[in-house]
């Protein structure tokens, strides 16, 4: 299966470069990152004193040479670059976090002329734990006040994470709520006392933290608390492997790690 590789120099991009180059049945053909970066011309294996022969490039045609174009950037950027796809028939796994209402509405609409995995998070553990999530939330519904705190690197652009917001999802789906219902996205000064049935977020940024999750079910008397901690990127890139070739066998549709992972 031939790769393409997005925001190549981004922290992701590069944990994926490697991923592909290890990996005997993937072949690196693609690599971009945005007009007027540094990286442009560069060997994309030369960070890790590798000759891969594929240059890093802003020219999106380039996706012609490609089967699967992996995504780790911006949601601008992950959209032109899905418009791209369909131009060339190439599919898409998608790790972008951050997109608005718009945004997933315009990824919905790529589905119908291509293959589409899009997840907040990659790694085989987060996407366990929404599952034990949603059991909790089921058992927990009444008395018990639900709080989801995220913790990440200096450099996280989007707040609250993706996989903050997903796990909220799967808590509100299981109450047969919406998430913007019922979600109280910050608290400052005075607030007032807590009301029931409403999910709290809180978010905190600093240093080389790779991505800590924690959500909180208090009620009187106990405490659940039902964490994921990342040490290394790497789950999240093999995670992106595993959809590219799930991927391999859908011609178009709109799928998540939940499907790649119960396949
Ligand atoms: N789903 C998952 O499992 C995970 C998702 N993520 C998400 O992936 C995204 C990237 O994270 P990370 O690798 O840490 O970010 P980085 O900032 O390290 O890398 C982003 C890359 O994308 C490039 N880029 C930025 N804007 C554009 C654009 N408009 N068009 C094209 N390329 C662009 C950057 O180029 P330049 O440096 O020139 O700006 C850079 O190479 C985030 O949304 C993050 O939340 C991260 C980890 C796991
Ligand atoms: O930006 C990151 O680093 C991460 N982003 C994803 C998110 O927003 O949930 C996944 C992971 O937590 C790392």
């Amino acid at each position: 299966m031939r790769i393409a590789i997005a925001g190549s120099d981004g922290r992701m991009g590069r944990m994926l470069i490697e991923a592909v180059i290890n990996s005997p049945d993937l072949t690196l053909t693609v690599a971009l990152d945005r007009t007027g970066s540094a990286c442009i011309g560069q060997d994309a294996g030369g960070f890790l004193g590798h000759t891969t022969g594929v240059h890093i490039t802003d020219d999106l045609d380039a996706l012609s040479h490609a089967d699967c174009l992996i995504d780790f950037t911006r949601p601008e950027g992950t959209l032109t670059h899905l418009e791209a796809c369909v131009k060339h028939k190439v599919k898409c796994v998608i790790g972008t976090t951050g997109f608005d209402i718009a945004g997933k509405q315009a990824i919905q609409a790529a589905s119908q002329k291509t293959a589409i995995v899009f997840a907040p998070n990659m790694s085989v553990g987060v996407n366990a734990t929404l599952k034990l999530l949603d059991m909790a939330a089921r058992l927990l519904n009444s008395g018990y006040d639900v709080e989801v705190f995220e913790a990440h690197h200096r450099n996280k652009v989007d707040a609250p994470s993706g996989t903050a917001l997903a796990m909220g999802e799967t808590v509100a789906r299981a109450w047969g709520e919406k998430l913007d219902d019922i979600a109280d996205w910050a608290r400052h000064g005075h607030t007032g006392a807590r009301e029931d049935g409403r999910i709290g977020f809180s978010v905190m940024r600093g240093g080389d933290i790779v991505g800590d999750h924690t959500v909180f079910f208090c009620g009187a008397g106990e405490r659940i608390e039902i964490s994921h901690r990342s040490s290394s990127r790497t789950t999240y890139a093999q995670g992106s492997l595993r959809a590219a070739r799930y991927l391999a066998r859908k011609e178009f549709g709109l799928f998540d790690m939940q499907d790649v992972l119960s396949s």
